[in-house]
């Protein structure tokens, strides 16, 4: 049997399917891998046991991958799986921002008893005059899974659309309308926006990228919309820019100590992935990722390894070494294959940035000595015996 820990609340009915073969344990000490959502795992005490982790969700500023790809355990994620979902969201807030819909329906509620409120109403009503999204100028930072459907969708809705992406994918230019016109700096991009959403990951380079410079670029009033992660904005300057006027308004999905106490401004639970659809999306994509990994060695979708596959494991034995990405590791680890007279039947390298991922087939099962040896070479973080 396969143990699997689960952290967090992975769908809203608590139904999670791994299948025979598998069981869901408390202790994560007697876990093979985690599937898991928006814990903050810095810091946390990983077990040795643990050979991977599954993020249903897009973003894994919430992991240290790095120091767990030096750890030999393998951190996927499951990207698009909930971007329609944000995209619906991302949609309805700057509607909600717009408009006075949430204003109008709290003053319906607080004035129930009004015998006369259906002609109180149309007297209240140019209260809640707001503007349409037609004819607006919309910036749209990272163009990825969500800011590429984000864009498009707001092409639809008649907006003037620009988007800034210096790391766009194939796959996502591909998407993009081409209504979308594409500019090469935050700063062009920013300039003249009635409305900025930011779609991007938080990392070293977009920690803080919408600050007061940025603000005062865009036009007076305009809408900011941050479901990426808190960690994008500079709290302060935009507290600044809703004070002055620069901002009309501001949603986000972090309930921060600041965001909570911001004026003009909608915080949300981190709900942008909150349906069902979602959800589902996710634990199905996270939930493959790690059977295909702990059963057959392949890589899909991790953040800190390659990709690597050779299909299901048929042979009489199949080995995966993860490793630094350095010189000669093919070369000691064929080394020592040859000194156990091992023949391979397959093997595959593939390397992602620092790590790297060499899985291969043999006809007979390896002696032990043998994975002792290949455990021991320098900048082998992990040997897994598959089968
Ligand atoms: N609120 C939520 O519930 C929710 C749900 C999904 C995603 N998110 C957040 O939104 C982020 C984006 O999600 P996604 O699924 O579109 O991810 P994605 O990886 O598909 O897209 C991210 C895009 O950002 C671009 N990018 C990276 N660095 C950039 C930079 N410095 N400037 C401009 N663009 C840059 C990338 O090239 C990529 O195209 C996630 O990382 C996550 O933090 C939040
Ligand atoms: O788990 C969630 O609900 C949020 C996920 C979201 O932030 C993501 O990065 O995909």
């Amino acid at each position: 049997m396969r143990k699997i820990k689960i952290i967090d609340d992975i769908t809203k009915d608590g139904s999670v399917e791994f299948g025979p073969g598998y069981e869901f344990v408390e202790e994560a000490q007697e876990a093979d891998a985690i599937l898991m959502r928006s814990t903050d795992l810095h810091g946390y005490d990983l077990p040795t046991s643990i050979r991977a982790i599954a993020r249903c969700g897009a973003g894994v500023n919430n992991i240290p991958v790095d120091d767990y790809a030096r750890r030999g355990v393998v951190v996927f994620n499951s990207p698009g799986a909930n971007a329609n979902a944000v995209k619906e969201m991302v949609l309805c807030m700057m509607i909600l921002s717009s408009r006075g819909v949430v204003q109008s329906m709290e003053w319906v509620r607080q004035n129930a008893d009004d015998p006369d409120i259906m002609v109180d109403a149309e007297k209240v009503k140019k209260a809640f005059v707001g503007q349409e999204l037609k004819d607006k100028r919309v910036g749209v930072i990272g163009l990825g899974n969500v800011g590429s459907k984000v864009a498009n969708a707001c092409v639809q809705l008649g907006m003037d659309v620009y988007g800034y992406d210096p790391f766009i994918s194939v796959e996502h230019a591909w998407e993009l309308s081409r209504d979308v016109q594409r500019v090469g700096t935050l700063e062009d991009l920013c300039r003249n926006c009635d409305y900025l959403t930011l779609h991007v990951p938080s990392k070293a380079d977009t920690v803080g990228m919408i600050g007061a410079d940025q603000l005062a670029l865009l036009a007076p009033g305009a809408i900011l919309i941050n479901f990426a992660r808190e960690t994008i904005v500079d709290e302060d300057a935009v507290s600044d820019a809703l004070h002055s006027g620069q901002l009309s308004w501001f949603s986000t999905d972090f309930a921060t100590p600041k965001t909570v106490l911001m004026p003009n401004t909608y915080v949300t639970t981190h709900s942008g992935a909150g349906t069902s659809e979602a959800e589902a999306n996710c634990a199905d994509m996270a939930i493959s990722e790690l059977k295909d990994y702990l059963e057959n060695g392949n890589i899909a979708h991790s953040v800190n390894y390659p990709a690597c596959s050779m299909g299901k494991a048929r042979a009489a034995s199949r080995i995966a070494c993860l490793h630094a990405n350095v010189p000669n590791m093919i070369g000691q680890i064929t080394a020592i294959l040859a000194k156990d007279n091992a023949n391979v039947q397959r093997m595959v390298n593939e390397s992602a940035g620092e790590n790297a991922y060499t899985m291969f087939d043999t006809d007979e099962h390896l002696e032990q000595s043998t994975i002792e040896a290949l455990k021991q070479i320098p900048a082998v973080y992990r040997v897994r015996v598959i089968k």
